[in-house]
Parts: structure tokens; sequence; C-alpha cells
């Protein structure tokens, strides 16, 4: 287990360059299962749920190499296996093979997945999908079975009962090779279907509509990668990023953004009182004054990010006034609020509504990351305190956050990361550094 050690109150300038989108890579790397030709994947972020996908890939005889520009993978050897346990616990979208093992061999044995402690996360979309394209599902003793009808899958219409990324990814797994069209009903919107369409249309796919409310799929045969695919920025990177430099900042520039990926979080931004430039691909945040608090509700894309709530939060301790927030996603995603507290913001729950009031200093002290976005909370929290905090579990951040103690550093933060039974006192990160030199 590793922590983090951020030496509060420096003010953050320059540049930071955001990675490539966790949510596409996650959904694309599972994908490329149904490649029957070598894939190659450009701008794939350094995270630790491509680590374990890796290493999915491999129980299942796939190969795959880390190159300067992204990853190779070689599904050509690859052997149908399956995968009630081990890393399929470790994150949320290794259920990506539900789909893309029914899509390829018609049929799956995948263990019930991770992902972050967020309230529950049922996936009966999933398994409606999969039944209405013939396959039969059944779960035992915490693995998903699931097997297509002798002829394959069949197309179907499909109508989601509510909006899901996760069973729209999915249900578009297994239908691309499926026999007949598909069409799907309220799926979901956000730029990472679109990605995920765009890289499986590239290999022979016929899917239209990916982006809107319906999606469209004409099952073809066989699928072959061609060419390069290049993974779309991280727009939650961005937004914590952009969170970040508009809490400590004193001037930055974060780079590598679709700023129309951003857009209700931005009107947010700009409600508060935060100033920005857009220039092409790169947001400049300007050091703030005054902010004003707001009201966020998380809605579906392009509805505000329920994966942006928590890291947008320290910033709002800082504005006049109080404010509301109302995750309609994920209603108890507030594990940060509690460790906040401890900081000394003013902050509560009530109801499954998070209550902000203005604070006027967060102190430094041992927290908690107990899942991704809550971990992005605390590190922009720490960044803003006075004196040291170390946040404990930073694997939770490091899941998702490409690179970050470099990003952070290079950004001028006083920030070290290192394992839980080294002794770090009350150094300061400098005479860590010496230390290990030493
Ligand atoms: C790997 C990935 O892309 N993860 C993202 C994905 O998660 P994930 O795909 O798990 O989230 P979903 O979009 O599926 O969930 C949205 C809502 O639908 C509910 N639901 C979902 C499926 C289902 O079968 N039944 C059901 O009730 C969920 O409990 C939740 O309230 O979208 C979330 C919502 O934007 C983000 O926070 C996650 O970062
Ligand atoms: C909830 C998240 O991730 P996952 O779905 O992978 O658990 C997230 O990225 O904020």
């Amino acid at each position: 287990m590793k922590k983090m050690i951020i030496h509060g109150g420096k003010r953050l300038t320059g540049e930071v360059v955001i990675g490539g989108a966790k949510n596409s890579t996650v959904a694309i790397i599972p994908a490329s299962i149904l490649s029957e030709s070598k894939v190659t994947l450009d701008g794939v972020p350094r995270i630790q749920d491509v680590d374990n996908l890796r290493d999915i890939l491999t129980d299942m005889n796939v190969t795959s190499e880390v190159t300067e520009q992204g990853l190779e993978i070689d599904p050509t050897q690859i052997i149908s296996k399956p995968l009630p346990n081990g890393k399929i616990k470790s994150l949320r979208a290794s259920y990506y093979f539900m789909g893309a093992l029914l899509g390829r061999f018609g049929r799956a044995i995948v263990g019930l997945p991770g992902g972050d402690d967020i309230g529950p996360r049922p996936i009966d979309q999933h398994i409606k999908g999969f039944e209405a394209l013939g396959a039969t599902v059944s779960n035992e003793h915490g693995a998903m079975f699931i097997q297509a009808p002798d002829d394959g899958l069949h197309g179907a219409k499909i109508y989601f009962d509510m909006v899901s990324v996760g069973a729209t990814v999915n249900v578009i797994l297994a239908a691309v090779r499926a026999t007949g069209t598909t069409i799907i009903e309220n799926v979901a919107k956000e730029p990472e279907i679109i990605d995920l369409a765009t890289f499986l249309n590239n290999m022979g796919a016929k899917i239209r509509g990916a982006g809107t409310d319906t999606i469209r799929i004409e099952g073809v045969p066989h699928l072959y990668a061609r060419n390069a695919h290049t993974i779309i920025p991280d727009r939650i990177e961005a937004g914590t990023y952009l969170a970040m430099a508009a809490a400590c900042g004193n001037g930055v520039t974060v780079r590598n953004i679709i700023s129309e990926h951003l857009d209700s979080f931005l009107a947010k931004m700009e409600e508060i009182g935060v100033r920005f430039d857009i220039v092409e691909d790169s947001i400049y945040v300007y050091p703030t004054g005054d902010l004003q608090m707001v009201t966020i509700k998380t809605m579906p894309y392009p509805g505000f990010a329920t994966d942006l709530q928590q890291p947008i939060t320290p910033l709002l301790l800082k504005a006049q006034g109080e404010g509301m927030i109302v995750d309609t996603l994920y209603p108890r995603r507030v594990r940060h609020v509690p460790e906040l507290v401890r900081m000394g913001a003013n902050i509560s729950v009530e109801n499954d509504v998070i209550l902000l009031h203005h604070t006027d200093q967060l102190q430094g002290t041992d927290v908690t990351a107990d899942e991704i976005r809550a971990g992005a909370a605390l590190m922009i929290a720490g960044l803003m305190a006075e004196g040291t905090t170390t946040i404990h579990k930073v694997e939770n951040i490091l899941r998702g956050y490409d690179q970050v103690i470099t990003k952070l550093r290079g950004l001028g933060a006083d920030v070290e990361m290192i394992d839980e039974d080294e002794p770090s006192s009350t150094l300061t990160s400098a005479e860590v550094f010496q230390k290990k030199a030493l």
C-alpha cells in the first residue's frame, strides 16, 4: 500500500497535459479481443486499471506491450477461458469481458466486477441486453455464466430502463458480431461511447448513432484492426486539474482537452466565478478572486458528471454562501465528506444531499482515499491546506490518474508518494528525496 504526502499551501503554475480517457481505454482494451488482427492504441493512460486489464488479457493468451505511444495488443492467439476471479475483481470495467467474450466466442464466464465503492451498482440492464440478443444468463457463486444459442446471437430491439454507460458498452460489444440488426434505445451518450464506436467501426463494425439516444448496429461476421486508434483525452482528469487550478493556481494551462466534452462543468465553473480562456485544445485558468457558492446536480452526459462532483468540492469550499451537491447517479458517493471534515471543511451530508459552507482554511492531516474521485478531492484539498496532508489508499487514485505525481510536481506541488511502511514523519518532501538519495 502507498500513501501520498502533500505539503500544502503552494500556488501552482505552469502546464499540465491530460492523458487518454480512462473510461474509453477500459472499454477499448476488452473490445480489442473482438479483432482478428493486432490492435494498436495510442494515448493510453498509465493507470492501474490498464495494468489490471493487461493481466486479464494475459490469462486469455492475449499478449500486450506498452509502447512509447500507447499499447500494442495481439489477440490472434486468444483462448476462450473462464474468468471467475483474480484481477476481474480489481476494477469495474472488467465486466466488459462479458460482452466482448460473448461477441467473440458466444460464451463468457466472468466474475462480478470490483471498482469504486460508491453505492449499489447493479448490472440488470447488461443482462437484459444479453438476453434480448438470445443469450442465457445465470449467476453462479458470484460469476456470470452467459451463453449464446447454438446458432449464435441475433439482433434485437432493446430499450434500457435507465441510461447506463456500462450496459451500453457491453451490449455494443456483444451485438457487433451478432446476426442481423440491433437497435438499442435510451443509451448513454458519453464521448467514451463514441470513441468505442469509432474504434469498432474502423475495424469493420457497422455502428450508427453513437452519441445520440439510439444506437443501431448491423452485425458483421469478422472484425480486423487496420489502423492505430488514438484514445480521446480524459475529460474527468481535465476537470480535476481545472478545479485544482482554480482552487490553488496562480495561472495554470491545462492542455489536451476537448472543451465541448466539459460544457456543463465549464458552465458551472463560470457560475462559481472562475475565469478561464479556451484556446484550441487548451484552457488557461486565471488566479481566482471572489467565488460564489452554487448548487450542482449530477446527471448522465451531457449533464454534470458524477465523477467530477468530488473534485470540484474543495474549490466550492472557498466560495461565499451555502451550496449543495445532489448526485442523482450515486447518491451515496460521499466518502470524501468525513475526510474533508477532518481537514476542517464545513461540509455535511443530509438525506444524501451534500451541504457546503464557506471554509476559511483547510488543515493538513491523515485522510483516506476510499475511492478514486474521493481521492482526487482529497488531493486538491491537501494542496490547498496549511501543513502536511497524508492520503492513505493512494492505489484508488492511481487506478485512474495518469502519472499523477509527475504532473503535480510539474505544476510546482510539493508532493511525494511512498510505501505505507516507510517512515515519513515530519520530513518535507525535499528532505525525503535527500534521504532516498543517500
Ligand atoms: C468504467 C466506466 O466507464 N465507469 C463510469 C461508468 O460507470 P458504470 O458504467 O458502472 O455506470 P452506469 O452508467 O452503468 O450507471 C449509471 C446509473 O445506472 C444504474 N444502473 C446501471 C446499470 C444497470 O444495469 N442497472 C442500474 O441500475 C447505476 O446504479 C447508476 O445509478 O459511468 C458512471 C456514471 O457516469 C461513472 O461514474 C463511471 O466512471
Ligand atoms: C466510478 C469510477 O470508475 P469505475 O466505474 O471504474 O469504478 C470513476 O472513474 O469515477
